[in-house]
């Protein structure tokens, strides 16, 4: 865990032989940096801060300090609660790591003007060879696909991985990763989400990233609870929206 973006580095099941997060080896761990791997939490935007404003990709909170609220422990795990104030938002995410690991984030407006939300729990999924994983759960839904000029697709069939791939799905239900390589399929589920993101940087893009080895791609898949784009929501002066995912290993 780290306080820096309320990020989950690491997690692995004790019933699990294998970590479930893929964790850069070059992930720099500095403020004003993202850490690369885990569950970096993208809030209170993904990808550009909407209306041409200045702000860093994928908002402010992953790259900050957030506060320590609580950290509880039972017979189900530990559960982290840290919350962080930017603007008139305020955010609170809880992190429970147990034979489960969920993290949820509420995001409050404080103020008294109407804010538009999006952001993403952009989970990286340790796998064991890129072109060997499915991804089981979309096949008939639209997306964007943002690789080269912007184009809406429908996806035919379980996602496979043959290039680099970028997809914001029109999507709210669960994700299924099958990884034959490390014999286990992973269940993705999802709460306030109405986009799933898929996506994998391939040679070169992650050749361009100095916090990942260059042939890291190969093991990771990001599959990402996000509200994206068209999607975002409005949240009214006083009004709370909740965004979470919970990863598990199914078999
Ligand atoms: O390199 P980052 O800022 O962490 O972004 C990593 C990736 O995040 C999401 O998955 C987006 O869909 C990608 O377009 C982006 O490249």
């Amino acid at each position: 865990m780290a306080l820096h973006g309320a990020h989950v580095m690491e997690w692995q099941p004790s019933s699990a032989p294998n970590p479930v997060l893929y964790l850069s080896p070059a992930a720099v761990l500095q403020e004003g940096k993202a850490i690369r791997g885990g569950i970096p939490i993208c809030w209170p935007w993904f990808n550009a801060r909407p209306g041409g404003q200045p702000g860093p990709s994928h908002g402010v909170a992953r790259s900050q300090f957030w506060d320590l609220v609580s950290v509880t422990e039972d017979a189900d795990g530990v559960t982290f609660v840290m919350s962080l104030v930017h603007e008139s938002l305020k955010a609170t995410a809880t992190l429970a790591l147990g034979d489960k690991l969920t993290v949820s984030l509420e995001s409050e407006n404080l103020g008294e003007e109407s804010v538009k939300l999006s952001g993403a729990l952009h989970t990286y999924l340790k796998i064991d060879e890129i072109t060997m994983i499915t991804v089981g759960g979309l096949a008939g839904r639209e997306y964007l696909d943002t690789v080269g000029t912007p184009t809406r697709r429908t996806q035919d069939g379980p996602v496979v991985f043959e290039g680099e791939l970028d997809r914001i799905f029109d999507h709210s239900g669960m994700i299924r990763v099958d990884d034959p390589g490390l014999d286990r399929v992973l269940q993705i589920e999802k709460e306030g989400s109405p986009s799933t993101v898929v996506w994998n940087p391939w040679a070169e893009k992650a050749a361009g990233l100095a916090d990942l080895p260059d042939d890291a791609f190969k093991g990771f898949a990001c599959v990402e609870a996000a509200i994206a784009n068209e999607a975002a929501v409005e949240l009214p002066p006083g009004a709370t929206h909740r965004l979470g995912t919970t990863v598990s290993v199914a078999s």
